[in-house]
Order: C-alpha cells, then sequence, then structure tokens
C-alpha cells in the first residue's frame, strides 16, 4: 500500500487490512451442527502469520469440522470465518477462486487420484487455477514440487498404487503445495506413519514452513509432533477452543483433558525426548520414509496408531 492509499483509506479497513495480515485465519463465534447435534458452539480462534498451530481435541470434537468450515467445504450454521482478509460467507466466486489459490490442503489419506500419476496429480490444481501455462512448464514444475516434498523424481511417474503410505502423504503434500500457498492445512499428517517417517514429516513441515513462509494448521493426535515443531497449541473441547498457547503454557492451565493429555504417559515420553538432545530428527529423506526395519528415534513410539489421546 502507497502513502497516500494509507491517508484515503477509512480507519476501519485500516484495522481489518492489519488484522488479515497478522492473522490471516480468524474465526469468531463459531457454530456448526447436524440436526441436533451441536459440534461448534461459539468457537474463537485466531491464527498468527508464520506459525504452525496445531489442533487437538478428542475424537469427535470437530477438528475436521472446524477445518473444512474454514476452507469452504463446510457452511457454518454460524459465526464468522475470515481467511486472508475474505469473510468466507460474503467472498464471490471471484473471491473463492483466489482464496483456493492461496492455500494447500493435505487431507487424512492424501485423497490423490488413483488414476493419476503423482506428477499429473500435483498438476491439477495448476490446470485448474492456471490453465493458460503450457504442459511442459506445469509439467516441470510439478516435478519440482514433488522433490520439494522429499520424493525422488521419478515417484513423479508413479501411480499411488505404487507408493508407501509415506510417500503419499509427501505426493499429498507437493500436490497441496502446487500452487505456492500462503496458508497450509495438514489433517493428520503423521497418521499411520512408522516413527522415522513420521520425525522425517515433522521436520519437512518445519523446514517448508520456514523457508517458504507458510502459515500451517495442523490437525493432529500427535504429541511428538506437537513437541517437535508446533508455535502454539489450540484445544478442541465442550465444543469450543478452550485454550490456546504454547505447550508450557497449556501446561499451566487446571483443565482435566489438557493436564491427562499432556501430562499423561504419552505426554511425558514425548516431553522427554523433545529434551533429549539425541532426539533431534534427522535431515528428512525421502528412504526415511520406508525404513520401518531401522529403530525409532529415541522417543518415538513403536505404537502402530500413534494416538496421543
Ligand atoms: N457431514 C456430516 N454429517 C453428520 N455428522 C458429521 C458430518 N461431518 C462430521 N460429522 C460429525 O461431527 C463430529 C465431529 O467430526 P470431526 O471429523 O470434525 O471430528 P474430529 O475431531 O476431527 O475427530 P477425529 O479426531 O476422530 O478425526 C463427529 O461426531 C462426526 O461424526
Amino acid at each position: 500500500m502507497t502513502m497516500n492509499d494509507t491517508s484515503t483509506t477509512p480507519a476501519t479497513d485500516l484495522q481489518t487490512r492489519s488484522d488479515a495480515e497478522d492473522y490471516p485465519i480468524v474465526v469468531k463465534g463459531l457454530h456448526n451442527a447436524f440436526g441436533e447435534y451441536v459440534i461448534h458452539d461459539g468457537l474463537d480462534l485466531k491464527v498468527r502469520r508464520g506459525e504452525i498451530i496445531g489442533v487437538v481435541g478428542g475424537s469427535g470434537t470437530g477438528k475436521s469440522v472446524l477445518m473444512r468450515s474454514i476452507i469452504g467445504l463446510q457452511q457454518p450454521t454460524g459465526g464468522d470465518i475470515t481467511v486472508l482478509g475474505h469473510r468466507m460467507g460474503d467472498a464471490t466466486e471471484e473471491d473463492s477462486v483466489d482464496l483456493r489459490s492461496r492455500w494447500g490442503v493435505l487431507f487424512q489419506g492424501g485423497a490423490l487420484f488413483s488414476t493419476l500419476t503423482v506428477g499429473e496429480n500435483v498438476e491439477v490444481p495448476l490446470k485448474q487455477f492456471f490453465p493458460e501455462i503450457s504442459d511442459e512448464l506445469r509439467a516441470e514444475i510439478a516435478r519440482f514440487k514433488v522433490r520439494l516434498s522429499g520424493l525422488p523424481e521419478d515417484a513423479a511417474f508413479k501411480y499411488p498404487s505404487e507408493l508407501s503410505g509415506g510417500m503419499k502423504k509427501r505426493a499429498g503434500l507437493a500436490r497441496a503445495l502446487a500452487l505456492d500457498p500462503e496458508l497450509l492445512f495438514l489433517d493428520e499428517p503423521t497418521a499411520g506413519l512408522d516413527p522415522i517417517g513420521a520425525a522425517a514429516f515433522d521436520t519437512l513441515t518445519r523446514e517448508l514452513k520456514e523457508t517458504l513462509g507458510l502459515t500451517v494448521f495442523l490437525i493432529t493426535h500427535d504429541l511428538d509432533t506437537l513437541y517437535a515443531i508446533c508455535d502454539r497449541v489450540a484445544v478442541l473441547a465442550d465444543r469450543k477452543v478452550i485454550a490456546v498457547g504454547t505447550i508450557p503454557e497449556l501446561l499451566a492451565l487446571d483443565h482435566p483433558w489438557i493436564q491427562e493429555y499432556f501430562n499423561g504417559p504419552r505426554g511425558r515420553a514425548a516431553l522427554a525426548a523433545k529434551d533429549d538432545p539425541a532426539v533431534t530428527p534427522e535431515h528428512d529423506t525421502a528412504q526415511a520414509v520406508d525404513s520401518s526395519s531401522a529403530p525409532p528415534p529415541a522417543g518415538r513410539s513403536m505404537d502402530s496408531d500413534r494416538t496421543g489421546a
């Protein structure tokens, strides 16, 4: 914005713009219900630009419904959601297209098209939002995103059925990064990964956030992920975000679910692992995702469900 713009812009607009700059996601008074079943009631959350915010809560507390509401896949029954300065309810078709090109989403399970190669999967959003790009350039961008996600370049020519679970997650991540998004939504990205693959994925997420300047909204049950890479954690319970802060800030709260979650045996193990210098994750490699025969990083449990709750 130029100085001239500033001098002629009403104060309220400036406030909104500054909020959008500092908080790319603002949720106020969110209400979601399926029939009589109320999932959210007066839920508030502000996500800071450039942070990785972990979203936790017991099963069925509405973490995925919250994410779906933010990205416009779920029509809330009440409240306001503002993403990158656009109020979701008021967004025009043009705004929606603009917004969808500024975020990337990794759904649980990767949600890849099984009949397309990994490279072709990554090309889908490029084709949709930038049809003017030549076939050659589009394929080159897709191969770059595949490598950026820690996969070997030849993975671009493979079908999802030829990939391990960890590689599928990375392929989904490559597609989420296709449009150079500002916001990245990750729904349980380490669920189902072996401990080494999960640690490598955490490291990759942190590195991408830092190098690409992403803001990351990360739903997880994985306590190791929370300790390793999240700047703040939002806790969903009682149909609201009951607390948001760093883990030490949350630990200071006297809420039974928070205490049980972070101070239970798994929470203490994750904390011990974080404080152990031997545990710092190795630089991530595609191979590490599949190294199921190697021992897990210290502190990473071998439990198959990796659920911290
Ligand atoms: N389209 C829908 N129709 C009816 N109920 C739904 C719908 N989507 C979600 N729900 C219900 O809303 C509740 C919250 O679901 P959601 O998937 O957001 O939970 P979650 O916190 O992400 O759970 P988990 O940790 O188990 O993945 C659940 O009880 C779910 O059954």
